[in-house]
């Protein structure tokens, strides 16, 4: 981790240096503290400082409901919510299949054998990979990103975003849905949370204050 560390901070100095007014897209893992170091390293504010995982998980989600209703990727919708690790919080309510709740057409526990999958899903490519992590997948998320922003097309991706009091958490990078345009990350959209899912989410931001704790040290 601090290995990662200390390369966001050299490139983050670079990325200042010779592009000022550039909106910062990071990958590197573990992501959400990676995503918070290099907001610290750059001193940009925050909607120029964005990090990429639920626009991955979120497209992995909806490939495993593809695959179960048999129908296409495209007429899936969902969101996943919080750090981009092992809790992070697939939000079956609001997710669709051509605008059909999700929950009408898949029993629960085939849903949460999905959940469980997304939540396991850059492991599972990493095992069968053997040496490296994914790339096909999240350099399209990358890219939808960088379209949205440099297209000003106002799209609502999910992203990882400062926070400052949006879903009850401060000064924190989580992944939530937010509207990317023009100026970079826009606008967090603050959905209504069930106390179960609050409750997901709340174990999700431990974890990613756990590693910013670590990397604190
Ligand atoms: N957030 C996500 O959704 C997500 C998805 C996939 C991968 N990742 C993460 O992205 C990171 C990269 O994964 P990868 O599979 O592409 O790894 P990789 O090992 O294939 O690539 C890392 C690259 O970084 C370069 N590099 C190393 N030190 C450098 C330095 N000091 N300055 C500039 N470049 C340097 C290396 O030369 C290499 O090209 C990992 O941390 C991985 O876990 C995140
Ligand atoms: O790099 C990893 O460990 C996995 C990556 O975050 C992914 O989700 O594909």
């Amino acid at each position: 981790m601090s290995t990662n560390a200390g390369i966001m901070n050299t490139i983050t100095r670079d990325i200042v240096k010779y592009s000022p007014d550039c909106t910062i897209i990071v990958l590197t893992n573990p992501v959400d503290a990676m995503t918070y170091a290099v907001f610290q390293a750059s001193g940009f504010p925050k909607h120029r400082v964005i990090g990429q995982s639920g626009v991955l998980d979120t497209s992995r989600f909806r490939t495993f409901v593809a695959h179960e209703l048999n129908v296409s990727v495209k007429d899936i919708t969902g969101f996943v919510l919080g750090g981009h690790g092992d809790d992070m919080v697939p939000l079956i309510r609001y997710s669709y299949a051509g605008g059909i709740p999700l929950e009408t057409l898949l029993p629960k526990d085939r849903l949460d054998e999905i959940v469980e999958r997304t939540r396991q899903g850059g492991g599972e490519i990493v095992s069968l990979l053997g040496d490296g992590s994914a790339y096909y997948a999240p350099a399209a998320s990358l890219i939808q990103m960088t379209e949205a922003i440099l297209k000003d097309q106002r799209r609502i991706l999910p992203a990882i975003a400062y926070l400052e009091g949006e879903y009850g958490y401060h000064d924190l990078y989580l992944g939530v849905p937010t509207i990317l345009g023009g100026n970079g990350l826009e606008e967090v959209i603050e959905l209504q949370l069930t106390a179960d899912e609050k409750a997901q989410l709340d174990q999700s931001v431990q974890s990613v204050k756990h590693v910013m704790k670590i990397l604190d040290e």
